[in-house]
């Protein structure tokens, strides 16, 4: 079953998104970057305030918008996994040396670290042939997760349906956590949830579409209420023996 990630801009919005249970809370400053970090020490600060909480989601964070150079990815991503957080997502483009860094930062996964990339479908082209995701299941990564560098079109003027679908495909068969977002709409849901990646992952939807806006209670209700209805994966039933006479 799909679950659904809420990037919040700072502690006073963990409080406003926690009733409403998403599974992953991604620590993120939209004000910053499309990968905008939030502060380590702000960071480190929030996983020990929700340490105690059993219901608390999973938590993840982003390491800032930076070049492709390991020199500045590898730093950023080891900053921000000291912070204990359960995943640091890390934003991969085609541009400087990608390859590179993934490379550079197989220690840190080695170490631990669950890594997500973050592959920009407005900057990539949109083959999941072209994105290096056999390289990021050989360096450890976590995941992979599909999404917008630019924030006024949404993930799906990038990259059609089938498009998505088959990066969600590769990214399994790679044994890689799937995710998608990139301001994303509560009409989205039905037709990429039916694409089965693990998470969709929303901020502007949560703010009523301006991403920088602050989080708007009513929409996210509106994000929970359908992300709650997607049909559940239901088992097929037992097969009926034959009977024996
Ligand atoms: O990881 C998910 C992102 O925070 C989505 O942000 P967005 O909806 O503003 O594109």
């Amino acid at each position: 079953m799909t679950g659904w990630l809420a990037s919040v801009a700072n502690a006073a919005e963990i409080s406003l998104i926690l009733p409403t249970a998403p599974d992953i809370l991604d620590l993120k400053d939209p004000a910053a970057g499309a990968l905008g970090a939030w502060d380590a020490g702000d960071i480190a600060a929030a996983v020990r305030d929700l340490a105690a909480n059993q219901q608390r989601p999973r938590l993840s964070a982003t390491i800032g918008d930076h070049p492709m150079r390991p020199d500045a990815v590898l730093p950023a991503a080891r900053r921000i996994a000291a912070t204990g957080v359960d995943f640091v997502k890390i934003g991969f483009a085609p541009d400087g040396a990608p390859d590179r860094c993934i490379d550079a930062l197989a220690p840190l996964a080695a170490e631990g670290a669950r890594l997500i990339a973050v592959l920009f479908a407005d900057l990539w082209p949109g083959d999941p042939c072209c994105l290096p995701i056999d390289r990021l299941a050989a360096a450890g990564f976590r995941g992979a997760m599909l999404d917008t560098s630019g924030k006024r079109h949404g993930l799906r003027h990038h990259w059609n349906d089938a498009q998505l679908g088959a990066f969600v495909s590769c990214a399994k068969a790679h044994h890689l956590l799937t995710g998608l977002a990139g301001s994303l709409r509560v009409s989205d849901i039905p037709a990429l949830s039916a694409l089965a990646p693990d998470y969709l992952g929303f901020r502007g939807a949560l703010c009523g579409g301006e991403r920088t806006a602050g989080i708007d209670p009513q929409a996210v209700t509106r994000v929970a209420a359908c992300m709650a209805k997607l049909p559940i994966a239901t088992p097929p039933p037992p097969r009926s023996l034959p009977v024996r006479s």
